[in-house]
């Protein structure tokens, strides 16, 4: 196994693209979000939240019906479009040509869901972040990749890693099976853990930000939509997962002397967005 490269600082500088100041919100990137079930709206809410937090111009939702006001009213910046069934998502319809889509968190396993999400790869052109559920689905469904693009980046924790990859002996095993994954289906992996690596074919990263305060609810799904927001602004698979990694354990890392382990949530992830970006203008 080749050793990893660090993602550090300067790395994350060398990726880091600033804002325009000509910029408008058309420029910046619409981004849509395909999450959340009944009982797991929170997690569309989080990723959705994030994603508009990390830059991209709009924010577009797709939810089952149960969470609209949910949604409209916990965060108004976002706009919503809802399935036609209730508690889960059955179909997906978009009413706009997305620059990038994340898709997974809380959107369960319902055949319906699974359908949906087979359909959406099957139309889908915009560049995708597949976390959570939909990665539980596709494990099980591999000769879907097939309709996956070149360069989605994938987000599975080690649990769902075991379910794409199958069970490893050894941490070298582990590394060697996402190698082979990677390359067989044109993905990156990233292997979330303490710490992140992320596996672009042969090449392996690994983060250097993030501590255990990560290791509660939703800090997940927030990656999901900081990493589509970066896909959505433009940013190229390996450098916005690079890149987005990097931010999001840098929000801990700032925190934690605020917060400390225990009180740091999700949405702490997201109220350090801004310091994190700002790391890097300096
Ligand atoms: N507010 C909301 O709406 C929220 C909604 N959410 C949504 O809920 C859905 C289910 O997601 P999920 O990840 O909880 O369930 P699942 O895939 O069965 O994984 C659990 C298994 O994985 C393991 N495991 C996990 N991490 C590990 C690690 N670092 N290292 C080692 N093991 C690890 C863990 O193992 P254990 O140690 O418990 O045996 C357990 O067996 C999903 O769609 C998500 O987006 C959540 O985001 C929460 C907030
Ligand atoms: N001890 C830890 N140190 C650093 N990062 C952690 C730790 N525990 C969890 N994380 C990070 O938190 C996130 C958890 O993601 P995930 O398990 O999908 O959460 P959820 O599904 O609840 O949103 C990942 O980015 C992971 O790397
Ligand atoms: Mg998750």
């Amino acid at each position: 196994m080749k050793s990893p490269y660090l993602i550090t600082k300067e790395e994350a500088l060398r990726v880091y693209k600033p804002v325009n100041p000509h910029t408008h919100k058309g420029l910046q990137g619409h981004a849509v979000i395909i999450a959340g079930s009944y009982g797991k709206i929170g997690a569309a809410v989080l990723a959705s939240k994030s994603c508009l937090k990390s830059g991209c111009g709009l924010v577009t939702t797709f939810i089952p019906k149960c969470g609209y006001q949910i949604l409209q009213i916990s965060i108004p910046e976002v706009m919503t479009v809802t399935d036609e069934n209730t508690n889960f998502i059955t179909n997906i319809h978009l009413p706009l040509i997305p620059q990038a889509v994340g898709i997974g968190p809380g959107i369960g396993k319902e055949l319906g869901t699974q359908k949906a999400l087979f359909e959406f790869l099957r139309i889908n052109k915009a560049p995708l972040v597949i976390d959570a559920d939909a990665l539980n689905i596709l494990a099980e469904n591999l000769s879907w990749f097939e309709l996956v693009p070149e360069n989605t980046i994938l987000t599975p924790h080690p649990k769902e890693l075991e379910r794409l990859i199958g069970k490893w002996n050894s941490d070298s095993e582990k590394f060697q099976k996402t190698i082979a994954f990677s390359e067989k289906y044109k993905v990156i992996v990233v292997m979330k853990g303490a710490p992140t690596f992320i596996i672009n074919k042969s090449e392996i990263y690994q983060n250097t930000t993030g501590n255990a305060a990560l290791a509660t609810a939703g800090s997940g799904d927030v990656l999901t939509g900081i990493l589509t927001s970066l896909l959505a602004q433009g940013y190229e698979p390996k450098y916005a997962a690079k890149l987005g990694v990097y931010l999001h354990g840098l929000t801990a890392d700032l925190a934690l002397p605020k917060t400390g382990y225990e009180s740091f949530t999700a949405s702490t992830i997201i109220k350090y967005l801004g310091k994190a970006f700002l790391e890097l203008d300096n």
